[in-house]
């Protein structure tokens, strides 16, 4: 009997009688269910995967054949198959194997973006390239779920698709039927008529793809006979696979909500521990609240209701909470057309996903003037899900918004004041980020300067801080141990960070240096912004901005990867001290390097 540490590549698996292969399948699974639940990570759609993954690598020749993953967070199973088996409890660890495919890891990885919708034009202009170069023996496979071809881009590139019958893609739809949620919209509701028998296949057909389906996605035996008649064809085809998500682990076949979409591991995703709400939980309980008194707001969700918080609003009120599928685009303009027609849109998104949809903020709500309010969850370092889901670009991106305005709450109580405020502006659109986890003890101000919390007034006109969003614990620990040092620092929080408010600037003049940290990329985030604003203002005053720098993070904690961008405590404080006097602080050289991080994850 094979081990599956001992599978060192898909050779090993096309080596075994399909009887062997069908063996593999409940072992796979009890390595997911022993592995994630310890490790946290996207268990449901890996379970749900099993058998396609094992069809996928013995049909096609992984690397020669390019096997893509739309989302890439069901591609456990893919890294079992491909010689990782032995390195799954790294799983989503700094140092360890990434929870989506990773060219680094591995060459059966070939795309790494965990945004949905992507994958089937990657397989469009890989598949084109083949074409020019005259490449004929390397199938291209792309894997994409039923809930990412909700998302707009995943139809542009079935036009391109569809449109060439000589250049063949390979397109395997896991139709599991859900998103987090069962999957919305009219698209769903054919395929779950191409489900039943006798359904007419036009619609792929109609767009110029061969449909071969519905197929049983965990029976090895009829989706390899489907995958190699697929390949047989030369032309663009859609195999629709129906599967289970979370199947053969009861716990997830039960769970109504997602079917352990995304589960918290035992050893690694441990609530912070000081028994503070969830950012997500503290939105959406005030959320739900102004539902009562404002009947023009409704809540919108790209396919992700629970994870943003939306679920109390949306039993409150069913009638004005809009599901739009993966379709971030779409739920942005539409939110416009809804601010049209009088009502006040609250768009909930992660932070990351925001970037796919600037142009519908840019010139559909801003420039329109909409009154749209965008909650951006899981904003800064988010950690353990990698490069492309950390929310480090919206405070630089939203910077270029006219007419935007931009809240940064530093804990509960001003996240609560932030969303009032923001749902009670009717000339324009507003957006609120905060980050992933805990939010910690509330911080409260000590006394406030034309609208700006002062959180500390420093005796002294050495240093101003100004604390960006959810760094207000780490800067009050900086100014704790620059103040030790005989240094005089100002704590203030603006919670509004856009447009920057005057009164900051009059602080800056007021002080020898002015240091800005913020939870997101440095590059044109909020401290450039309040740079800029005392540049205009002819202020001499040097303005040193902290925040992430402008390369992609690796996976690993949130408080390891903040220490690891500099916005520790220690490191802060260290290189203020070296800006102010040019010299090293001894005691700041040897405390040791801990991120202090009032907000984990
Ligand atoms: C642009 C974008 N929006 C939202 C998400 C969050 N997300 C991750 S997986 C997922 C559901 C994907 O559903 P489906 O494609 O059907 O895959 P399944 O999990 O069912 O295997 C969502 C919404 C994302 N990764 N990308
Ligand atoms: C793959 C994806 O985009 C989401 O499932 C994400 O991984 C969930 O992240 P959280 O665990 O922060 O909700
Ligand atoms: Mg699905």
């Amino acid at each position: 009997m094979l081990s599956l540490e001992s599978i060192q590549g898909p050779a090993d698996l096309r080596a075994l009688s399909p009887e062997q292969a069908g063996l593999l399948a409940p072992r796979i699974r009890q390595l997911l269910v022993d592995t994630v639940t310890r490790t946290g990570g996207h268990l449901g759609p890996n379970l749900g995967v099993v058998e396609l993954s094992i069809a996928l690598h013995r049909v096609f020749e992984s690397p020669r054949d390019r096997i893509l993953w739309d989302t890439g967070h069901q591609a456990y199973v893919h890294k079992i198959l491909t010689g990782r088996a032995g390195a799954l409890a790294t799983l989503r660890q700094a140092g360890g194997l990434s929870g989506y495919p990773s060219r680094k890891e591995s060459e059966h990885d070939v795309i790494e973006n965990s945004h949905a919708s992507t994958v089937l034009s990657w397989a469009d202009g890989l598949a084109r390239a083949q074409g020019i170069q005259g490449v004929v023996d390397r199938a291209v496979v792309a894997v994409i779920g039923d809930g990412a071809l909700t998302g707009g881009m995943a139809w542009e590139a079935l036009n391109n698709i569809g449109a060439a019958a000589d250049r063949p893609v390979i397109i395997v739809l896991n139709d599991n039927t859900r998103s987090y949620a069962p999957t919305i919209g009219a698209f769903a509701d054919h395929l779950a008529l191409l489900r039943g028998p006798g359904a007419p296949k036009a619609l792929f057909e109609s767009l110029g793809l061969a449909y071969l389906g519905p197929v049983d996605g965990h029976d090895i035996t009829s989706l390899e006979a489907a995958l190699r008649r697929a390949a047989g064809l030369g032309r663009p085809v859609l195999v629709h696979c129906v599967t289970e998500k979370g199947r053969g682990h009861t716990p997830a076949e039960q769970d109504e909500m997602d079917r352990c979409h995304a589960v918290r591991g035992r050893s690694t995703g441990k609530a912070s521990g000081d028994g503070s709400r969830s950012w997500t939980s503290v939105f959406g309980g005030e959320l739900a609240e102004l539902g009562a008194s404002r009947p023009d707001i409704v809540a919108i969700t790209a396919a992700m209701l629970a994870p943003t918080g939306l679920g109390e609003f949306a039993r409150r009120y069913p009638d004005r909470t809009i599901d739009v599928g993966i379709a971030e685009q779409h739920a942005v303009t539409a939110a416009a057309g809804l601010a049209l027609g009088g009502m006040h849109p609250v768009v909930a998104l992660y932070a990351t996903f925001l970037n796919r949809a600037f142009d519908q903020l840019l010139l559909d709500t801003a420039l329109h003037r909409a009154p749209v309010t965008f909650v951006l969850d899981r904003a800064g370092v988010t950690g353990d899900d990698g490069a492309s889901h950390n929310g480090m670009w919206d405070m630089s991106l939203l910077q270029l918004v006219p007419g935007l305005r931009l809240a940064a709450p530093r804990d509960a109580a001003t996240l609560r004041r932030a969303l009032r405020e923001a749902v009670a502006v009717h000339d324009g659109p507003t957006a609120v980020r905060f980050p992933k986890g805990s939010t910690g003890g509330d911080i409260p101000a000590v006394g406030t300067i034309a609208g700006i919390d002062v959180l500390r007034r420093g005796g002294g006109e050495d240093v101003l801080i100004v604390s960006l969003g959810a760094m207000a614990g780490t800067c009050l620990e900086v100014a704790d141990r620059l103040t030790r040092h005989g240094f005089g620092v100002t704590v203030v929080d603006p919670r509004w960070v856009k447009p920057v408010a005057p009164a900051l600037v009059e602080l800056g003049l007021n002080h020898r240096l002015v240091a800005t940290v913020e939870d997101n990329g440095r590059a044109g985030g909020a401290g450039s912004a309040i740079a800029q604003a005392l540049s205009d203002a002819g202020a001499a005053t040097p303005v040193r901005t902290f925040g992430i720098p402008q390369h992609f993070l690796e996976h690993g904690t949130r408080a390891d990867l903040l220490a690891g961008a500099g916005l520790s405590a220690q490191h802060l404080a260290r290189a203020l001290a070296e800006i102010l006097f040019g010299r090293e602080i001894e005691e700041l050289e040897h405390q040791p390097l801990v991120a202090v991080e009032q907000h984990s994850g």
